[in-house]
């Protein structure tokens, strides 16, 4: 990946979700953003959503707040985390990359308040309600976009409403990425998320890139949108018809970064397999074996704890390429 190129594919598609938000409906409105997603998830896997729902003004506050969090000093950020393991799938609260991680960043994971497994700081006040609400309005949207993607896979009404009706294994993450040294600038290394739907909201920073035809394209901050891409999980289920798109952040120099990014998930018990209406519906053989989503989630994580010397080594979705 060396070779890539920075620019070249332009900015990431821009798609009005107004449509399907409007009081009343907007039945032609909504066809053509469909038609946009369709295209974007098709070419880039990746858009920036405007018109989504989520208020600019909440958005805005938690990222503040976030930034507020994280200017702690490190003692005070720690006291985030549960007191005891919880039933989470990964551990909620307060962490920083370990020091042997190629990525430069810490993060705050918060799971839907429901499970009742998350760390708070006490410190900046609201932040709590500012997270909750944001985690709110983010699963909203998921659930929107997903109704969008069921359209746009033409998959039977309801089907991944149906499929996918369980929101246990969704998160989200406060990140901080720290500023860029002469020597490096990795913030995440390149890597495609392995749910199913993903939302950036993001500071005025900048850094995160998306590979398309081997060049990589900024996905800028523009105030009040929020960038979506697709997950492994709709890569698989449309059969390599939707792109899990590569991604990348790149630290700045002389500025923190802070994002938040919503993992609309599938829950670890579901089986993900490329879906009839790609595959013998079509004539088209399945490009790869179905898996029980747990098993590759925890394949990932071990990229993380136990990072695998080789690049070639690292744990993605050809895993289960046929
Ligand atoms: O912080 C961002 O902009 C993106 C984070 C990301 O790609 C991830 O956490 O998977
Ligand atoms: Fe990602």
């Amino acid at each position: 990946m060396a070779a890539a190129k920075i620019g070249g594919g332009g900015a990431i598609p821009v798609v009005d979700l107004a449509p399907f938000l409007t009081a009343g409906g907007d039945e032609g409105g909504a066809a053509r953003a469909t038609a946009a997603v369709r295209e974007a998830c098709r070419t880039y896997g990746f858009f920036r959503a405007v018109n989504h729902g989520v208020p600019a003004g909440l958005m805005a506050r938690a990222l503040d707040l976030s930034a507020s969090f994280f200017a702690l000093p490190f003692e005070e950020k720690a006291k985030a985390r549960p007191a005891e393991a919880a039933e989470a799938p990964l551990p909620a609260g307060y962490a920083r990359q370990p020091a042997h991680s190629a990525d430069k960043n810490e993060y705050l994971l918060l799971f839907g308040p429901h499970l009742g497994v998350n760390a708070y700081p006490a410190e900046p006040s609201g932040f709590r309600e500012a997270m909750e609400e944001c985690y709110s309005k983010l699963t909203e949207l998921g659930l929107l976009i997903q109704e969008i993607l069921n359209e746009c896979m033409g998959l039977p009404p309801g089907f991944l409403e149906a499929y996918n009706g369980d929101r246990s294994f969704d998160f989200m993450a406060a990140l901080r990425y720290f500023p860029a040294t002469e020597e490096e600038n990795n913030g995440i290394s390149e890597h495609q998320d392995s749910n199913c739907i993903t939302f950036v909201l993001q500071d005025g920073v900048g850094g995160l890139e998306v590979l398309k035809d081997g060049g990589w394209v900024p996905a800028d901050p523009v105030d009040g949108s929020i960038v979506v891409n697709i997950g492994d999980v709709i890569q698989v289920m449309s059969n390599s018809q939707l792109k899990s798109a590569t991604h990348r952040v790149v630290r700045k120099p002389a500025a923190h970064r802070h994002s938040l990014a919503f993992f609309f998930n599938v829950h670890g018990d579901k089986w993900v397999e490329p879906l009839p209406e790609f595959t013998e519906k079509v004539g088209e053989a399945p490009r790869y074996r179905g898996f029980l989503y747990n098993e590759y989630q925890l394949l990932r994580m071990s990229n993380k704890t136990h990072p695998p010397t080789r690049p070639d080594d690292v744990v993605d979705i050809t895993r289960y390429a046929i």
